[in-house]
């Protein structure tokens, strides 16, 4: 079994010119990759008391819907705009290349639940930091945040900086 990061495709120029896109097909396409990538993420967690995986639309549901499985949680959706039907709490963002908005459902989390928030990419951290705002208006514990990959010379970690954060390629 080859290093997770063989299974990280680089596109230059894409989705602008100038951005090296990190392409996890590959990864989602090989089931032991996925399995060893799931595998990493749960060995390296602070514990594995956790009530909720919130995975953020939408290359961090792949992954956050396995975490949940294997940690006995449920499973919430963050997502782009317009697309969650009943009440939402809403979170405007930047990103790389453009700006967003996130939403998550009113009741998706109780009050001092456990959570674990995933993504697919760590780069500016601007997504990562609208997730752990929305996840807060719930008074929630939020344990670590998780990643496939980080850009470290975004320095998205400045953004989540006060928050329990562990990247696949450590
Ligand atoms: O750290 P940041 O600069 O905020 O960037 C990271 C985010 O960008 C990508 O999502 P994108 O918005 O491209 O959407 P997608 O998952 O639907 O492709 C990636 O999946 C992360 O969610
Ligand atoms: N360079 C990049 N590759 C993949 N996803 C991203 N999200 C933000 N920047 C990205």
């Amino acid at each position: 079994m080859k290093e997770i990061q063989h299974y990280i495709r680089e596109i230059n120029d894409f989705p602008k010119k100038g951005v090296v896109y990190k392409d996890i097909s590959p990864l989602l396409g090989n089931i032991e990759a996925m399995r060893l990538a799931v595998d990493k993420l749960i060995a390296n967690l602070p514990h594995q008391n956790i009530d909720k995986v919130v995975g953020i639309e939408s290359r961090g549901f792949f992954l956050a819907t396995l975490l949940a499985d294997r940690l006995n949680a449920g499973f919430v959706p963050i997502r782009k705009p317009g697309k969650l039907p009943y009440k939402t709490y809403q979170q405007k963002y930047d990103l790389e290349y453009g700006h967003d908005q996130l939403e998550i459902h009113q009741d998706a989390i109780q009050m001092g639940e456990k959570v674990l928030i995933h993504d697919d990419v760590l780069a500016t951290g601007g997504t990562a930091e609208a997730a752990v705002k929305l996840v807060n208006r719930f008074d929630a514990a939020i344990v670590q945040l998780n990643f496939i990959i980080e850009i470290p010379f975004l320095n998205g970690r400045e953004k989540i900086k006060k928050q329990q954060v562990f990247v696949l390629q450590d």
